[in-house]
């Protein structure tokens, strides 16, 4: 199957979500809502989830959908500002809906696991985006447990990385048995994509989260060295660490338990769409302990723990240097 529908309206979904993040960007300096666990949403969170819910709906109502955001906030009377903020924006990039039709489309984001289902981080990286910093609108289909498709939009990564001041805003996509791409978000065409070479030393350097609660910076760092990675980490928010790899510009990501929360369990829609991008670029990608991330069970990968995200000829070297201890 060449989920070739699936993969249009992802695209295009994702599109239209990158532009309403950039418009409220641009328009205004997002105010960061807290949720019930304290970490951070914006306006733009919900209204891309709103976008994406809407399309998948449109296009495949009996799809099931596990996103990051819900909208039990929103709904209280105390939100009505915040409502009609995300109200405006999902209608400057689908036209003419109410506070209602939002909401309905963010809660279609909530559903249980199932055997086909898709899986949506609708900003991912929201403190980098708080930041003016890296961010990716994350988007994949998994079909019992394995991920078929995924769309990452990076809408302030350098389409040229050696270029930080030049033209931003990338588009990755992969599907399963077909490879992964990327193209500037301004459109173009699509170019296929491919993990680091073993001997290529200018990229032998791995991406870690800017958030030091979010892995284990000190531990990362003695790995890399230990892997023989001298050159120092490039640290990004969001998934735009998968796209990293999945282009060459890096060997490695690392992903370790943060000492703060050591038995935090990753998120799905975290890894789901980063996950195939990096693997149909020729990457591997498995928790700390080797395993596959399992994406049948819930929306937290619950038998698993950390990400090792690669270029694949050092993975086995990075394991081993995670299992003596390192
Ligand atoms: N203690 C923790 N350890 C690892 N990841 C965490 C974490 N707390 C939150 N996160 C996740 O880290 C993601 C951001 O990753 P990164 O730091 O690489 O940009 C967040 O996604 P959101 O921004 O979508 O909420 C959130 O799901
Ligand atoms: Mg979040
Ligand atoms: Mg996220
Ligand atoms: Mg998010």
């Amino acid at each position: 199957m060449s989920y070739e529908q699936e993969k249009q309206v992802a695209i295009e979904a994702a599109l239209a979500a990158a532009k309403l993040c950039e418009k409220v960007r641009t328009e205004r300096v997002p105010e960061s809502i807290e949720k019930s666990d304290k970490s951070p949403v914006t306006v733009a969170d919900f209204g891309s989830q709103a976008v994406i819910c809407r399309a998948i709906a449109a296009a495949f109502p009996n799809d099931l959908v596990i996103g990051e955001e819900n909208a039990a906030e929103l709904r209280q009377p105390t939100m009505a500002n915040q409502l009609a903020q995300v109200t405006s924006y999902v209608q400057s990039v689908v036209g003419d809906v109410t506070s209602d039709d939002v909401l309905n489309w963010i809660d279609r984001g909530n559903s249980e696991i199932g055997e086909r289902y898709w899986t949506l981080d609708p900003i991912d990286g929201t403190k980098g985006f708080l930041r003016q910093d890296q961010y990716a609108v994350a988007l994949a289909l998994v079909e019992l447990g394995e991920v078929k498709l995924g769309v990452l939009a990076c809408p302030a990564l350098p389409v040229d990385l050696d270029r930080p001041d030049g033209e931003k805003g990338v588009l990755f996509v992969a599907v399963r048995g077909e490879g992964a791409t990327m193209m500037p978000l301004s459109g173009g065409e699509a170019q296929p994509i491919r993990v680091t070479a073993a001997d290529d030393v200018a990229n032998m350097r791995f991406v870690e989260s800017v958030e030091s609660g979010h892995g284990d910076h000190g531990r990362q760092d003695a790995i890399a060295k230990a892997v023989g990675i001298t050159a120092s980490s490039l640290r990004m928010d969001s998934q735009a660490k998968y796209g990293a790899v999945a282009s060459g510009r890096a060997a490695l990501y690392l992903r370790l338990p943060s000492p703060k929360t050591p038995d935090y369990r990753e998120k799905i829609w975290d890894h789901a769409a980063g996950t195939i991008v990096v693997e149909e670029a020729g990457g591997r990608v498995t928790d700390m302990y080797g395993k596959p991330l399992n994406f049948s069970l819930s929306a937290k990968l619950v038998e698993n723990q950390g990400v090792i995200v690669s270029s694949g000829a050092i993975h086995d070297t990075v394991l081993a240097a995670l299992s003596s201890g390192g």
